[in-house]
């Protein structure tokens, strides 16, 4: 790990192998003159395919900002985001979206599962886009819901289903796709700390397991302790990046 410093913000590097994402000078600034808040800047970042990262910091320090740019939700107001190599800043509306569609699970607090459909439907949504045969669809809905520990809760929908069960389809449907990156938004904030912890456990399982990138933002300490690497936010600044391999 090299951290170096530029315009006052961390430089993190990663081994630069396998590059998944990378940041170049990143900044989102909201308002103007007096009302001007710089919720990120200048922030330069690698992340390899596999790691297992937490952004942690105070509450407005730039977290979300920091995902939702990394995730082509957002737009910077200068600097580059580069996703698998390839820059989503320079992309038109629907080749961002069809590439977050393929290459971004998103896993956010709320859970944002659609509730007119079942557990199985929900995660099944993003292979349906992407137009894979009913056969392919089954057999993954199958395996991901027993990776989760959903099996024969497929067809209820969200509302009969208890915070911590959508959540497992939260993380089922982030991950059936197999994107190169997951985006995980305080995933555990919304849970007691028992499913928390068993949610947390199963998704560093399905990392090891498949090599899956997770990056999470988080206050919660349990993601902390299990994260393999910490990049800490400040005013808009990555100010410190811990990495324990
Ligand atoms: N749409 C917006 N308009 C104006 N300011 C914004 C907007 N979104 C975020 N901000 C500001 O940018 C800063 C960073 O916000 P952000 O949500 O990224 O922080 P965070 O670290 O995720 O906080 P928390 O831990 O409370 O979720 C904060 O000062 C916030 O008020």
């Amino acid at each position: 790990m090299v951290l170096t410093t530029n315009n006052n913000c961390a430089i993190a590097q990663g081994d630069s192998k396998a590059i998944v994402i990378e940041t170049k000078q990143l900044c989102r600034h909201f308002g103007q003159g007096d009302t001007l808040v710089k919720a990120l800047s200048n922030a330069n970042l690698t992340i390899n395919r596999g790691e297992f990262t937490a952004i942690i910091g105070p509450s407005g320090s730039g977290k979300s900002t920091l995902l939702q740019l990394i995730g082509g939700l957002d737009t910077p107001s200068s600097g580059e985001v580069l996703l698998d190599n390839r820059h989503i800043s320079q992309m038109t509306g629907t080749e961002l979206s069809d590439f977050r569609r393929d290459h971004i699970g998103f896993i956010f607090q709320a859970y944002n599962l659609i509730p007119v459909l079942s557990a199985k439907e929900n995660i099944e949504y993003i292979m349906l886009l992407q137009g894979i045969s009913p056969a392919e669809r089954n057999k993954r809905v199958k395996q991901i819901l027993h990776a989760v520990g959903l099996e024969g809760l497929e067809n209820r929908r969200p509302a009969e289903l208890s915070g911590g069960q959508q959540q497992r389809v939260a993380v089922a449907r982030a991950m059936v796709s197999k994107p190169s990156i997951i985006l995980a938004d305080e995933p555990t904030a919304n849970l007691d700390s028992k499913t928390g912890a068993d949610l947390l456990e199963m998704m560093k399982t399905l990392n090891e397991e498949q090599n899956m990138t997770f990056v999470f933002s988080t206050h919660d300490p349990k993601i902390m302790e299990r994260a393999r690497r910490i990049i800490r936010l400040v005013d808009g600044c990555i100010v410190d990046d811990e990495r324990r391999d």
